[in-house]
């Protein structure tokens, strides 16, 4: 491909060399330059990108984008940009020949439930036979094949060429997780969005964004892009505020919600242990909705999917039936082990206000007392303490018993995090015992366990590693319980 194609729309001034020459590639990292490549320099947060430059032509890249001023020996051509990130997506874009606007895209932002909200509607999409692509949490999935992904949203050049893969194998429809990191980093600048969903927001991640005022503002970027849909959750305070902040935008505004008014709502809500069942309302007539998964957050997350296909034209009928269709959701209340005494669950909760959802939609079940297994993932400076603190308060106010332990603690001080915890839950008077090895926090939790008692184990939900230092170790909780049971026989 041309140079000056790849960099169509790009704001650039040249600093040196030819623009007409011809490029194979585009690479952010190095490491990954071959030769006529273009590479873009990023200013990291562990390392400046700039530093590895004459590595990159070392490697035979044909041209550099940079955003600082550098000095660059060689046959090369270098344009310097405002943004190397911005530029990083829009090259990307140019190169992969604009797949999103081929396909619709749907993307989902908020603090929790944006991964749930993409299975209800994998669900619905593909029990009408239209073949939906998803980038999340749980990975990259193209038909059969899964890919894991390094960031919830990637970065835009594996974000573009993904979309290039989906339009390849044919997929229509794609729908994506946003994060608010990503918006930040214009991980998704230069996609379009047809349809933006927000579902809630809730303190997390303030060791990336400071204050709850700036992690909406990033959230918020999403419904700027979009171009059809605006999906908001009325019963959420900032959903709220963007509701306002939306009305009268050419995006048409669709909202959702049990409490508020709301053009998609949900009434004659019944709760079971394991589902719910709900009529859902819509301008086109009401239908009942039977979710396979218990309490209120997948009211709200069903809600999400099906004012989202409701947009996309799907009949109420094949709505109800793609709900129904979802039988549970990996490291989402999962079930993983239950015999006549005990049940034990695992879910992602991993935040204060999912870890009070997750005990207050167990507690109606059940019988016995709840004893908690938990850590809280490390998050470093003044809102890793806070966060740990908030987590602890829930704890000794919604468990009977909680098994304090480690959760990804990477490079932290794992057991300053478990004493900050512990001091959290004895200033609520919460009982508690802390073990800093994981596995044998849930054997204690098992032993301890007595009839009709429930275990949650909190926080790594789908997740099969927990990350000690910079080492990744295989852990599998689900496997682990199952292990533990059965050498308990
Ligand atoms: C803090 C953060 O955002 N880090 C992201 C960032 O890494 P970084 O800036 O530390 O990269 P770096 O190591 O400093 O390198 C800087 C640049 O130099 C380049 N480099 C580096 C070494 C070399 O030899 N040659 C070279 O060219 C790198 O490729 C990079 O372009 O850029 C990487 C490439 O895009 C990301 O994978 C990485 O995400 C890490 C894994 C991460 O944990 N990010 C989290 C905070 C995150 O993004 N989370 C959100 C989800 C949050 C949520 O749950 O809502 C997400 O979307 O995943
Ligand atoms: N609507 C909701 N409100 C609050 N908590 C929720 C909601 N939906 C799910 N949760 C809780 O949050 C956890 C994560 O849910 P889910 O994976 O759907 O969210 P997510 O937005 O994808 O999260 P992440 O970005 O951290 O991957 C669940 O295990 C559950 O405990």
């Amino acid at each position: 491909m041309l140079l000056t194609a790849v960099i169509k729309d790009l704001h650039y001034t040249l600093v040196k060399g030819d623009l007409h020459i011809e490029v194979n590639s585009i690479a952010y990292d190095s490491r990954e330059v071959v030769e006529n490549g273009v590479f873009v320099a990023i200013t990291g947060f562990s390392v400046d990108g700039h530093r590895y430059i004459d590595r990159a032509i070392e490697q035979g890249a044909a041209a550099i984008i940079v955003e600082k001023d550098i000095h660059i020996d060689g046959e090369v051509t270098v344009l310097k940009v405002p943004d190397t990130r911005e530029a990083l997506a829009q090259v990307a874009a140019n190169f992969y020949h604009n797949p999103t606007e081929q396909m619709n895209l749907i993307g989902i932002t908020g603090t929790n439930g944006k991964t749930s909200t993409t299975y209800f509607l994998k669900s619905i999409f593909e029990e009408t036979g239209n073949s939906i692509g998803i980038i999340g949490t749980i990975g990259t999935v193209i038909g059969d094949k899964v890919i894991k992904n390094k960031n919830t949203t990637p970065e835009s050049l594996n974000l573009q060429q993904t979309f290039a893969d989906m339009v390849d194998s044919d997929m229509k429809h794609c729908v994506m997780e946003v994060s608010s990191h990503a918006l930040n980093l214009n991980r998704v600048a230069h996609a379009r969005f047809n349809t933006g969903i927000f579902t809630n927001l809730t303190p997390d991640h303030l060791e990336l964004h400071n204050t709850m005022a700036e992690y909406f503002e990033a959230k918020a970027k999403l419904f700027d892009m979009t171009t059809d849909y605006n999906i908001i959750n009325a019963d959420d305070e900032y959903g709220r505020i963007l509701i306002n902040r939306l009305q009268g935008r050419e995006s048409r505004l669709l909202t959702y919600g049990i409490e508020h008014e709301a053009d998609i709502n949900a009434s004659d809500i019944h709760y079971f242990a394991d589902h719910t069942v709900y009529t859902v309302h819509t301008p086109k007539g009401s239908i009942e909705i039977k979710v396979n998964l218990p309490g209120a957050i997948y009211v709200y997350n069903s809600l999400a999917a099906i004012a989202t296909a409701y947009c996309n034209q799907f009949s109420l009928q094949q709505i109800a039936h793609g709900i129904a269709a979802v039988e549970g959701i990996k490291g989402r209340l999962e079930v993983v082990y239950q015999d006549e005494d005990t049940k034990i669950i695992v879910d992602f909760a991993h935040t204060e206000d999912s870890l009070e959802k997750a005990l207050t939609t167990i507690r109606p079940f059940a019988k016995g007392r709840i004893i908690l297994v938990f850590g809280v993932y490390a998050a470093d400076g003044e809102s890793g303490r806070e966060k740990r603190k908030a987590m602890a308060e829930v704890a000794a106010k919604f468990a009977d018993f909680s098994v304090v332990t480690s959760d990804n603690p990477k490079e932290q001080d794992n057991n300053l995090i478990i004493r900050e915890i512990v001091e959290g839950i004895e200033a609520h008077n919460g009982n508690y015992e802390a073990i800093v090895d994981r596995r044998d926090a849930i054997a204690f939790a098992i032993e301890i366990s007595r009839k009709d008692d429930v275990i949650l184990i909190a926080g790594k939900g789908h997740e099969t590693s927990q990350i000690v230092g910079k080492t990744e170790i295989p852990f599998n909780e689900a496997e682990i319980v199952r292990e533990i049971k059965g050498n308990e026989r």
